[in-house]
This record gives structure tokens, C-alpha cells and sequence, in this order.
């Protein structure tokens, strides 16, 4: 099977300088993500995750180093769509209706009346909200406004789809039916996808690569290839092998805790 590189991240560092000093927030941060990858970022509060995020969207400039995207500089990247953002708040308009969320990039990227409405449709399909599409966000579970969202992100079809914790505030129950849905999601439209989180077992079940990144600098301390495969129910977290993974993904973040002390 021939590999494709989407993202590749050589020597980034970046560094805040604010009022109160500077903030060593990513330090030598190497990694390529392969088309088709999902890739979940985990570590502690502060190391860096969304930053190495909003880098890859060119929403963060590097002080050192680089990010390609599609052999693009992320910012060449950004301006041809290259990515759909997925935020941990749901973000969507109160005054729009679901439908009206989603068409919002494909009018501001200008896609005829037409193909605004079909695309609508097939994302809406895709996330499994066919018949709330003129609803308004408030009359949606928190789950569903999720979905939404992920919906807005898929509308412009981009390859990549970057999501930041979009699950971390959703009670466990509702989080494993949405981890379930985006794994059919991505295995159904083969995205690339970087998604942040907190959670060992959220990242062991829905990764192809694990990423570790431990603090004060951010960087990274650990990259896991999962071995699962690629078909997941949720009852593969009680096998040997999802344990085993998550162990390694356990002992990385201690590891990056060491070095800080
Ligand atoms: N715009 C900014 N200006 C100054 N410092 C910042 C800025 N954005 C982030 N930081 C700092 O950079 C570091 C990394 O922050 P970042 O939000 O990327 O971490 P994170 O791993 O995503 O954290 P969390 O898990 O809490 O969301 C933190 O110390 C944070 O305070």
C-alpha cells in the first residue's frame, strides 16, 4: 500500500511572547501524518495540543521549523480549504437553522444555490441528522449540535478534518455513540483526521496513531502505531491489545510528568 504525507511537521517550535514572559509553548516537534491517518493528541492541560492544532491550520504562526499541508504551507492551505475545524463547543449560529449552520462556508465560499443544498443533504446523511435539518441548535441534544458541527466541517469537503476535543464535554454515554459514529464516518470517506483529547481510552479506540506530548515545553514524547484494526466495536477496550496500548499511552504521559519535576 503506497502512503501519502498531508501533514508534516519539521524542528516546530513556537513560543508566545506575552506581558508576563514568554510561553515555550511547542519545542521540536517532528511528525508526518499519512492521508487517510486518524490521529488523536493526548497529553496534560497546557502541552501544547491545540496549538500544535491551530499551527496545522495556519491559525498559529511557528517561530522555528515548518508545517506542509498537502505540500502547501499551512497558510497556502488554509486559503484553498484544505481543512474542516471542529471546536470543543459546538459553535453554531442560534438564529440559523441546522441547515441554514452548515450552508454558512459554502456561501461564504460561494458554491452555487444548488450545490449548496446537495452538499447539505449528503453531510447531514453522513452525521445521521437527516430530518433536522430545520431545526434550530437549541431544539438538539448537546450530541446532536455536535454533529452538527462536524457536519458544517465536512460541508466543503475538505481531506482533513481537525477536531479539538469536540466530545470533552458530552456525558460518556452519548461520547461512545458519537466516537462509534465518527470511526463509520471516517472509515465511510477515508478523511484524515487530528483530533485532541484528554481521554486514554477516546484516543486508544479511535486512533490509527497515538500521538504523547508532555509540557513546559510542549513536545512530543511518544508516537503509537495502533495495531487494532481498522473495524472497532466498542467492546474491542476489554481485549489484551486495547489495554496493552493503552498501558504505552499511560506510560508516555508519566513520562513527559517526570521530566517536568
Ligand atoms: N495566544 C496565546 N498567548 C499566550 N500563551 C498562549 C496562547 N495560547 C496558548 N498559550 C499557552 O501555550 C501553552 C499551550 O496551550 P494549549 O492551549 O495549546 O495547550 P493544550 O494542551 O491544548 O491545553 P488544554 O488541554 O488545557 O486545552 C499553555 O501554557 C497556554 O497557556
Amino acid at each position: 500500500m503506497t502512503t501519502e504525507t498531508v501533514i508534516k511537521a519539521e524542528n516546530l517550535d513556537l513560543t508566545f511572547h506575552t506581558n508576563d514572559g514568554d510561553v515555550h509553548a511547542l519545542k521540536d516537534i517532528n511528525l508526518d501524518i499519512q492521508k487517510g491517518d486518524f490521529v488523536s493528541f493526548i497529553g496534560p492541560s497546557g502541552c501544547g495540543k491545540t496549538t500544535f492544532l491551530r499551527t496545522i491550520a495556519s491559525l498559529e504562526t511557528p517561530t522555528a521549523g515548518s508545517v506542509c499541508v498537502n505540500g502547501m504551507s499551512a497558510e497556502e492551505a488554509r486559503k484553498k480549504r484544505a481543512y474542516g475545524y471542529v471546536f470543543q463547543a459546538a459553535g453554531l449560529y442560534p438564529w440559523r437553522t441546522i441547515r441554514g449552520n452548515i450552508r454558512l462556508p459554502l456561501e461564504i465560499m460561494g458554491f452555487p444555490k444548488k450545490e449548496q443544498e446537495d452538499h447539505i443533504s449528503k453531510v447531514l446523511d453522513l452525521v445521521d441528522l437527516r430530518g433536522f435539518g430545520k431545526k434550530y441548535p437549541w431544539q438538539l441534544s448537546g450530541g446532536m449540535q455536535q454533529r452538527a458541527s462536524i457536519a458544517r466541517a465536512l460541508a466543503f469537503d475538505a481531506e482533513i478534518l481537525l477536531m479539538d476535543e469536540p466530545f470533552g464535554a458530552l456525558d460518556e454515554i452519548v461520547r461512545d455513540h458519537l466516537n462509534e459514529q465518527l470511526l463509520q464516518l471516517w472509515d465511510r470517506t477515508n478523511k484524515t483526521i487530528c483530533f485532541v483529547t484528554h481521554s486514554i481510552p477516546e484516543a486508544v479506540y479511535l486512533s490509527t496513531k497515538i500521538v504523547v506530548m508532555s509540557p513546559r515545553p510542549g513536545r512530543i514524547s511518544d508516537v503509537i502505531e495502533s495495531t487494532l484494526p481498522r473495524e472497532r466495536p466498542l467492546d474491542i477496550r476489554d481485549t489484551q491489545e486495547f489495554l496493552d496500548i493503552a498501558h504505552r499511552v499511560r506510560e508516555g504521559l508519566r513520562a513527559g510528568h517526570a521530566y517536568d519535576e
